[in-house]
C-alpha cells in the first residue's frame, strides 16, 4: 500500500513500507499557517513521504510541547535557507483532505488580501468555531481493546504476529512500553499527550507501533463541535406473554408513537426509570442504541405553501434570471411590498431540483422570522438558518450539513457568504443597501456584498441583490456613468463596466405593489409650526387624530422611533450636571422596561448601568430632568394621551431574549395590540396586511448625523418603514414629523422618488470624490493612553502625507474620542478607484504603532463616524 485513503475524520494514516524509501520524491516542505493565538506567520514542515498534501488541507503539525491544527499553504521544493534543516519538523497528519475546494481557497484568500487581515483570520471567520486547534490527537491499538477488551488485532498487525513465541519481541523497549500502556486501559485508546507524559521518546515508539500496524493514529474532533449523540429506542419484536404490565405499558406507548422515541422522552412520557429499558432490551423487544441528534435551528410547524402566479413585473424578472448560465450580477430593484421574495423563492425552486443548492443572505435573521418562515413553508426542511446567535453545536451540525452536498438552502446573516455549500446555484443578498452587511470590527472588515460577488463569479452563478432603496454603489453599477439611468426602463440589459467593480449589472426592476396597490400617500408635518401654534405635544396633530381613528377603525399603525430607551440624557436642573458614563465619552440614557422594574442608567456604547440616583451626584438636588425621547418615554406619553390604545414596544430592550422578536410580532400580527413602537428593527421587512398607518416621530435624529452616507441612510430607512403601511387590502397613509421640512431626503420622501434623491445624491458625492466614485481606508487607532495613541496616529498620517495619489484625512479623534476607557482616533484615506494607487505597506504602518495602540485597517468603511 502506498498512500492511504484519507477521509474526513477519524482518520487513520499508517506508515508505508520500508520500500517506499528509494522512491521519487523524499524531500519535501510545505508552509503552514498555525491555529493558535498570536501566530500569524507562516511555518516551514517536513512532509513526510506517504503523505500527499495539497493547499487547503487541514493538518495536524506539531507546535512547541502542543500538537496543533493547520492548513497548508503552498508546497516548497527547498525550505528557506536560514532554517537549519534538523530544526524542521514533520507534519502529523492530514486531518483533512481538500478540505477547501479551490473555488473557496481563492475566496478566502481574495478576501486576506482586500482587507489586509491575515489569511487565519479570515478562515476563522469562514470555520465554525472551534474546529480548528481543539482537536485532540489520539492513539488507539488496532482492531480495540487492551486488557478489558475483546478486540482482536488488525490485519496489518498479526502479519508480524505469526508463529513469534513472545509475539512482540521484536519491538524496540520504548514501542513495546507504549503498547504495554495502551494494553492497560479499557478501550486500549490514549491521547498522544498523555502516552507522551507517561514514556520517554514515545514519539519513536508511536512511530514504530505505527509502522507495523498495531496501532492507529487518530483524531477526535473537539469536544464542542463533537457530533451530538443521543439514545434512541426502537420497537423490534411483537408483545408477548412474558411481560409485567408495566413493560406491557411502556412498549405500547412506543408503539403508538411510531415504534421509535429518544429514551429520554420515553422515560418522561411513562414516567420510567431506565433499567426498566434495559430489561426490555435484554428480552428483545427493544433495541437501544445512540443516534446523532441534529443540533440545527428548527423554526415553528408551517402549513406548506405553493408557488403563487407571479404578477407580470414579477415573471419577467424570474424569466431574466433563470436564462442567466454562470456568474452575473442582477440589482432586483423592487418597491416596498412588491413581490421579491417570490421571485427569490421560485427561481431557487428549480436549482434545488437539479441538484444545486442556494444562499441568501438577510441583514438581520431574528428581525425576520417571517422571511425564513416563508422558505420554511416553501422548502421544508431543505432550509436551514446560519448566524452568529445559534449556539457553537447548532453552527457546527448546520454547517456539516451543508457539506454533505444536499441541495438545500441556506438563510443567513453577513458570515453566511462563506456557507461551505458545495455546487452553489445562486446567491441572493435581500435589502443588499443595509449596513449590517458590513463587518466594522474585528478584522476582517469585508462586506458580505463585496464577498458575494466574488463568490459568485468563483463558483460561476448569479447573484441578485434586492431591494427597495438600492444602495448607491449598486445603483452606479448599473448605471453607464455620465449617461442617463437604467432605471426608466421596465427591464434593461445594461452591459456596462462600472469603474469598481468591473462586474457588469444587469438592472431588473418591480416598480410596483401587487395588485397594483398603492404606495402609502407620505404626509410631512412641520414641527416648528405646531409648536407656534401652541400643541406642546411629542406628537402633531395629524398624528393625534390618526392614533385616533386607528382604534375607531380596527387598524394597525406602526411608530418609528430613532432612539431606544427613554431619555438620551439625563441632568440636574439646579446645577446643569449630566449624568455620564465613567468610561466613555457620552451621556447615560435612561431606562425604565415596566413599572415595577428598576430605573436604570445606560451607556449605548459599552452597556455599563447603573441605578438612576435619586439626586444630582454633583449638588444633591432632588430636580433631575429627562430630555430626548426614546421608544420608552414616547410609550409612556402614549399611554397618557391614549389610555385605550393597545402598545406593544418593538426594542432592542424588549426582544433581549431568544425568540422575543417572533412572539412580540406574532401577537402584534393576531391583532392583540393597535400600535407597534419600535426602532431600526421595524423597517427591516415586515408584511403585515393589516398595518394602515405608520408614523415617524421624529425624522431629524436621522438626517443630522454627520456621516457622508447619513442622506443615504435616511432616505433608506424613512422609505423603508413607509413602505410597511398599506400592504394589504386597505390603503395606508405615513405621518413623517420634522424640524427640517427643507430638506431634499424629506421631499425624496414624500415622492417616493428614489431616482432624484440618488441623482443628486451621486452629484454630491462626485464633487467630493466620496464612495462609490472614490475609495476610502479608514484606520482606526485605539488606546488606554490617550497621549500614545494620538501620537501614533500623527506619526502614521505623516509617513502616509508622503504617498503618492492618495489623500489624507486627519488624524482626528474619533466623534465619541473614549469608549469602554480607550481613546480613539482616525486617518481616513481616500483615493480614486482606477488610479490604482500605489496603496501603503501595512505592515510597515503597523510596525508604527507601540503595542499599547491597536490599529484596525476598515476598507470601504461604512461607520466613519
Ligand atoms: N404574485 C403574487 N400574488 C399575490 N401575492 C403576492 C405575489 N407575490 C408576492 N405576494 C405577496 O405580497 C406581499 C409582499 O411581498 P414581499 O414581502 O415579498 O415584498 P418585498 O418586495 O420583499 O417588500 P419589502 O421590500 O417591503 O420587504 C407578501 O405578502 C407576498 O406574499
Ligand atoms: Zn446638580
Ligand atoms: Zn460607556
Amino acid at each position: 500500500m502506498y498512500i492511504n485513503d484519507v477521509k474526513l475524520s477519524p482518520l487513520l494514516v499508517s506508515e508505508p513500507s520500508e520500500s517506499y524509501k528509494s522512491g521519487i520524491t523524499v524531500n519535501r516542505w510545505v508552509e503552514v499557517l498555525v491555529d493558535c493565538p498570536g501566530s500569524t506567520g507562516l511555518f516551514t514542515y517536513r512532509l513526510p513521504a506517504q503523505l500527499e498534501i495539497k493547499p487547503g488541507d487541514i493538518l495536524s503539525v506539531p507546535f512547541g510541547a502542543q500538537q496543533l491544527g493547520a492548513i497548508a499553504i503552498r508546497l516548497l521544493a527547498q525550505p528557506n535557507v536560514d532554517l537549519p534543516p534538523e530544526k524542521i519538523r514533520e507534519v502529523e497528519d492530514i486531518v483533512s483532505v481538500g478540505f477547501f475546494p479551490s473555488a473557496y481557497w481563492e475566496l478566502l484568500n481574495r478576501v486576506a488580501a482586500y482587507y489586509y487581515t491575515p489569511l487565519i483570520q479570515v478562515i476563522r471567520v469562514a470555520l465554525p468555531p472551534g474546529l480548528l486547534g481543539r482537536s485532540q490527537r489520539r492513539i488507539r491499538l488496532v482492531g480495540g481493546g487492551g486488557a478489558g477488551g475483546q478486540g482482536g488485532r488488525g490485519a496489518e498487525g498479526s502479519r508480524y504476529l505469526l508463529g513469534s513465541a513472545d509475539p512482540l519481541a521484536f519491538l524496540t523497549p520504548t514501542a513495546r512500553q507504549v503498547w504495554e500502556l495502551l494494553q492497560g486501559q479499557p478501550a486500549g485508546d490514549y491521547s498522544f499527550v498523555y502516552i507522551q507524559q507517561k514514556v520517554k521518546s514515545a514519539y519513536r515508539g508511536i512511530r514504530e507501533l505505527l509502522r507495523f500496524g498495531l496501532v492507529e493514529s487518530y483524531l477526535e474532533p473537539p469536544r464542542l463541535t463533537r457530533p451530538k449523540l443521543q439514545k434512541a429506542v426502537t420497537l423490534t419484536g411483537t408483545i408477548d406473554h412474558d411481560l409485567t404490565t408495566r413493560q406491557r405499558e411502556i412498549l405500547e406507548v412506543l408503539r403508538r408513537h411510531g415504534g421509535e422515541l429518544w429514551q429520554n422522552e420515553l422515560l418522561q412520557i411513562c414516567n420510567a426509570s431506565s433499567s426498566i429499558l434495559k430489561t426490555l432490551a435484554q428480552k428483545g423487544y427493544i433495541v437501544i442504541e445512540e443516534r446523532e441528534v441534529l443540533r440545527t435551528e428548527q423554526g415553528p410547524a408551517l402549513a406548506g405553501d405553493g408557488a403563487k402566479s407571479l404578477t407580470v413585473a414579477q415573471a419577467s424578472a424570474l424569466e431574466t434570471i433563470q436564462t442567466l448560465d454562470g456568474f452575473a450580477e442582477v440589482l432586483l430593484h423592487g418597491v416596498t411590498g412588491s413581490g421579491k421574495t417570490e421571485v427569490y423563492l421560485q427561481a431557487i425552486a428549480p436549482l434545488l431540483k437539479v441538484g444545486k443548492s442556494a444562499l441568501v443572505l438577510v441583514p438581520e435573521i431574528g428581525l425576520t422570522p417571517q422571511l425564513t418562515d416563508r422558505f420554511r413553508a416553501r422548502f421544508g426542511n431543505k432550509v436551514s438558518v446560519y448566524h452568529s446567535a445559534l449556539s457553537d453545536g447548532e453552527r457546527y451540525d448546520t454547517w456539516r450539513q451543508m457539506l454533505t452536498g444536499e441541495p438545500q438552502v441556506v438563510i443567513g446573516t453577513r458570515s453566511a457568504v462563506f456557507a461551505p455549500l458545495p455546487n452553489l446555484g445562486l446567491i441572493i443578498l435581500d435589502e443588499e443597501h443595509d449596513s449590517s452587511f458590513k463587518q466594522d470590527s474585528p478584522i476582517p472588515t469585508y462586506h458580505a456584498r463585496t464577498v458575494a460577488q466574488w463568490r459568485a463569479e468563483l463558483e460561476n452563478c448569479p447573484l441578485v441583490l434586492g431591494s427597495a432603496t438600492p444602495s448607491l454603489e449598486s445603483w452606479v453599477s448599473v448605471r453607464r456613468q455620465g449617461a442617463g439611468g437604467a432605471g426608466e426602463e421596465f427591464v434593461t440589459h445594461n452591459s456596462c463596466t462600472d469603474a469598481i467593480n468591473r462586474v457588469s449589472t444587469l438592472y431588473l426592476s418591480l416598480p410596483e405593489r401587487i395588485n397594483s396597490r398603492p404606495l402609502p400617500p407620505v404626509e410631512i408635518v412641520d414641527m416648528r409650526q405646531e409648536l407656534q401654534q401652541g400643541n406642546r405635544s411629542i406628537f402633531s396633530r395629524s398624528l393625534q387624530v390618526a392614533l385616533q381613528q386607528l382604534q375607531e377603525r380596527k387598524q394597525q399603525g406602526i411608530l418609528f422611533i430613532h432612539r431606544r430607551g427613554h431619555s438620551t440624557f439625563v441632568s440636574c436642573r439646579s446645577c446643569g450636571y449630566v449624568l455620564e458614563c465613567p468610561y466613555c465619552d457620552v451621556s447615560l440614557a435612561y431606562h425604565h422596561t415596566e413599572e415595577k422594574a428598576p430605573e436604570l442608567l445606560r451607556c449605548h456604547y459599552c452597556n455599563y448601568a447603573r441605578s438612576h440616583p435619586k439626586f444630582c451626584p454633583d449638588c444633591s438636588s432632588p430636580y433631575l430632568k429627562f430630555f430626548g425621547s426614546g421608544t420608552q418615554r414616547v410609550t409612556q406619553e402614549l399611554a397618557r394621551q391614549f389610555p385605550e390604545l393597545r402598545l406593544i414596544r418593538f426594542d432592542s430592550d424588549t426582544t433581549r431574549n431568544k425568540g422575543s422578536h417572533r412572539t412580540l410580532l406574532t401577537q402584534f400580527a393576531n391583532g392583540e395590540a393597535d400600535l407597534l413602537v419600535g426602532t431600526q428593527m421595524l423597517t427591516k421587512g415586515l408584511d403585515l396586511p393589516q398595518v394602515t398607518l405608520v408614523g415617524v416621530v421624529a425624522a431629524d435624529g436621522l438626517l443630522n448625523l454627520s456621516d457622508y452616507r447619513a442622506s443615504e441612510r435616511a432616505f433608506q430607512t424613512l422609505t423603508q418603514v413607509a413602505g410597511r403601511a398599506g400592504r394589504g387590502d386597505d390603503p395606508g397613509r405615513v405621518i413623517v414629523q420634522t424640524y427640517t421640512t427643507e430638506h431634499q431626503v424629506i421631499a425624496a420622501v414624500r415622492s417616493h422618488d428614489y431616482h432624484s434623491f440618488s441623482q443628486a445624491e451621486l452629484e454630491q458625492r462626485q464633487a467630493l470624490n466620496y464612495p462609490p466614485y472614490g475609495r476610502l481606508i479608514l484606520l482606526r487607532l485605539s488606546s488606554l493612553d490617550p497621549i500614545q495613541v494620538q501620537n501614533t496616529a500623527q506619526i502614521i498620517a505623516t509617513t502616509l502625507s508622503t504617498e503618492e495619489e492618495i489623500e489624507i484625512l486627519g488624524p482626528a479623534p474619533a466623534s465619541i474620542l473614549r469608549v469602554a476607557n480607550r481613546y480613539r482616533w482616525q486617518i481616513l484615506i481616500k483615493f480614486a478607484p482606477d488610479a490604482l494607487p500605489q496603496l501603503p505597506d501595512w505592515e510597515e504602518v503597523r510596525s508604527l504603532c507601540p503595542s499599547s495602540v491597536s490599529l484596525t485597517i476598515d476598507v470601504d468603511p461604512l461607520n466613519i463616524m
